[in-house]
């Protein structure tokens, strides 16, 4: 059947009960031995400049992420987690502090950091699913020209929408658009893939079954991921090593190990734990609780 002639509804059952059992039979692996440094930020403070104010978004924030971290930035809204993101990203240089990714100090884009957003429509509208996939290549001439629809076909077939190659991005669902933002970027064979809160418009089960896909992609190809957000709970299931900030302006309040977590182990007494100290560190909570 053609993809035009599928129906968005039926998409989005197909999306996300498909994605959920394929999770299901690929459970994540362990989680790499430490490794060496990809990306240094060395006391961080990035501010925006308006006609009338100057805005610090973060402040002098340092954190390492070593190859193969699911590395989460985690925070209260406003606390400068996009920004840092814009800033790792290229997009925004720091006021004070500087970052480096592989020794080398960040000035601008490049190919070597792709974003993923949490905005549905960061596709290109006119252009199919494989054409979306391969245009990142094409720009970039990362990849020989002779490759790169091989290279967008494989891509594609890893996040099981092969049979929407020829779609165009109104034809699919939220979480397909998501997975396809995910292929693109995961093509360019980047050496970090930023992920701005990229589950957050998505409804509760395509949600978790989006970070049930990202742990299995992960799991398959063992990319080096920075994962913005604000979800206690999906830092936890997605992240093996969580920045948590401070409210505005962004300070670094703890690093935390989540390392062998995942999404089997939300009930388990670490999970909790860890769940509840991040709360008390967020809603700065002390003292003695009633049911310890
Ligand atoms: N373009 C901008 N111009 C001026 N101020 C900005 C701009 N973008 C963000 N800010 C301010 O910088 C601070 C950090 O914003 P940022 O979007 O990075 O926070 P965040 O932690 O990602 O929030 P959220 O979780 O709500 O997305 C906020 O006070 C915000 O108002």
């Amino acid at each position: 059947m053609p993809a035009a002639a599928l129906s968005r509804s039926s998409h989005q059952l197909t999306d996300t009960s498909d994605m959920l059992m394929n999770a299901q039979s690929r459970p994540v692996g362990p989680d790499p031995a430490p490794s060496e440094v990809l990306l240094s930020a060395r006391d961080v403070t990035l501010q925006y400049k308006t006609p009338d104010h100057l805005v610090t978004a973060t402040w002098r924030v340092s954190f390492d992420v070593h190859v193969g971290d699911r590395f989460v930035l985690l925070g209260p809204s406003g606390c400068g987690k996009s920004t840092l993101l814009k800033c790792v990203g290229g997009f925004l240089p720091p006021a004070e502090g500087r970052v480096w990714l592989n020794n080398k100090e960040i000035t601008a884009p490049g190919p070597d950091r792709m974003m993923v957003f949490q905005e549905f429509d960061q596709l290109l509208p006119w252009k199919t699913v494989l054409e979306n996939v391969m245009y990142p290549m094409q720009v970039s001439r990362r990849f020989p020209k002779s490759e790169i629809r091989s290279r967008a076909l494989q891509c594609i077939e890893k996040i099981s929408l092969s049979k929407f190659t020829d779609a165009f991005p109104h034809m699919l669902s939220g979480g397909m658009k998501q997975r396809v933002a995910i292929a693109r970027a995961l093509a360019m064979e980047p050496a970090m893939l930023l992920m701005d809160e990229p589950f957050a418009s998505l409804d509760a089960l395509t949600r978790r079954a989006m970070q049930l896909e990202v742990l299995r992609l992960w799991d398959e190809t063992a990319f080096t991921m920075l994962f913005v957000t604000h979800s206690i709970e999906e830092a936890l299931i997605v992240g093996s090593r969580i920045l948590v900030l401070t409210p505005h302006p962004g300070q670094v309040r703890a690093e935390l190990d989540a390392s062998g977590l995942g999404p089997d182990a939300v009930s388990t007494r670490k999970f909790q734990d860890l769940q509840r100290e991040i709360e008390d560190m967020l809603f700065n909570r002390t003292g003695d609780r009633a049911d310890d």
